[in-house]
């Protein structure tokens, strides 16, 4: 039901984490908000435990340290609606709250920001290569063999200057970012390489927002969902339904992507690709998968949960670990 003191001039409460990036995407969600709405944003930073752990986050477990504290604030009604990188989200969702809006997803791939402006495969053998993703990984180590080449990977956390740091000091030869992270921090001149999907898969959802309210603001959801783009919202609920079906949380080393196929200019197809494997590199199990174009999220859920069941056949459970939970 709508709320007496939900007026509607007041200002929307857009809980926003502190770091650069929560900071960014939160601004260019807010602008679009003012500009849909005609109300006035603004920003509430609230700090999760992801921000204030040193811990790696495969050790904290990962699933939901962004997020809890800004869904909390929702549910108490002390912000309006929040902005997360979908790939931050547990893919269980919890009661009380709506995904009211997917906004079109940026630039999905990994990239490299290495010194020199080195490419990938020019790394000189024995690179260290600075990531604490399992799922980053397990595909660069996989691609480094494939070339005859050994990096040592080097567990590494922090925002996303904290990590190019590295590269500039000199401590790390490399460093594995998302590709849509440096764009939205305006920092995508860093990149020496972007890792094709072919090669890289990104982790579900990597590169898509997902704005969030409580499901009761009825007349906000309304709002918000003009900001949702159909396809982008297809694609990363299949690729979160094959994570979640594969049982892994989002430190897993669980690569996914959608697009969609065309013929000409007629979408086809929606396919499907993920990947597990062992950190090494040493064994990856990497399936695709083709249906319709989903035109329901129920079928984009199937999509993703068929490749689960095909790649858990192929002994997927058996590569993703202790972590994965
Ligand atoms: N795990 C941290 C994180 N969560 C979202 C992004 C930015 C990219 C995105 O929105 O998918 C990043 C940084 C990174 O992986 O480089």
């Amino acid at each position: 039901m709508s709320d007496p003191q939900d007026r509607a001039d007041r200002a929307l409460r857009l809980g926003t984490r502190r770091s650069r990036l929560a900071m960014a995407q939160s601004g260019q969600v807010a602008e679009q908000v003012r500009r849909l709405t005609g109300r006035p944003v603004e920003l509430v930073e609230i700090t999760t435990y992801g921000d204030v752990s040193r811990e790696q986050l495969a050790q904290i477990g990962g699933t939901g340290v962004f997020v809890t504290a800004l869904r909390e604030a929702l549910l108490r009604g002390e912000v309006d609606f929040a902005v997360h990188s979908l790939k931050d989200l547990p893919t269980a969702h919890p009661d009380g709250l709506a995904l009211a809006a997917v906004p079109v997803r940026e630039d999905a791939r990994d990239v490299l920001v290495a010194r020199d402006g080195l490419t990938f495969e020019r790394l000189p053998e024995g690179a260290r290569v600075g990531t604490g993703s399992p799922r980053r990984m397990a595909q660069l180590n996989a691609y480094a063999r494939g070339h005859g080449l050994t990096i040592e990977t080097v567990p590494i956390r922090g925002n996303v200057d904290t990590r190019i740091g590295y590269v500039r000091k000199g401590e790390l030869d490399a460093v594995v970012l998302a590709a849509a992270g440096l764009n939205r921090i305006g920092r995508s001149d860093e990149v020496t390489d972007f890792l094709s999907v072919d090669t890289v898969l990104p982790a579900p959802g990597q590169g898509a927002l997902a704005i969030e309210c409580a499901a009761d603001k009825v007349d906000l959801i309304a709002s918000l969902a003009r900001l949702d783009d159909p396809c982008t919202r297809a694609a990363v609920t299949a690729e979160r339904s094959l994570l979640a079906a594969l049982e892994a949380g989002c430190s897993a080393p669980v690569g996914a992507f959608a697009d969609l196929l065309a013929d000409g200019q007629i979408v086809k197809e929606m396919r499907l690709r993920g990947v597990v494997g062992t950190t090494d590199g040493s064994t990856l199990v990497q399936l695709s998968t083709t249906g319709p174009v989903p035109e329901t999220y129920d079928q984009a859920m199937a999509l993703g949960r068929e490749l689960a069941a095909e790649m858990l056949a192929k002994g997927a459970a058996g590569l993703m670990g202790e972590r994965a939970h």
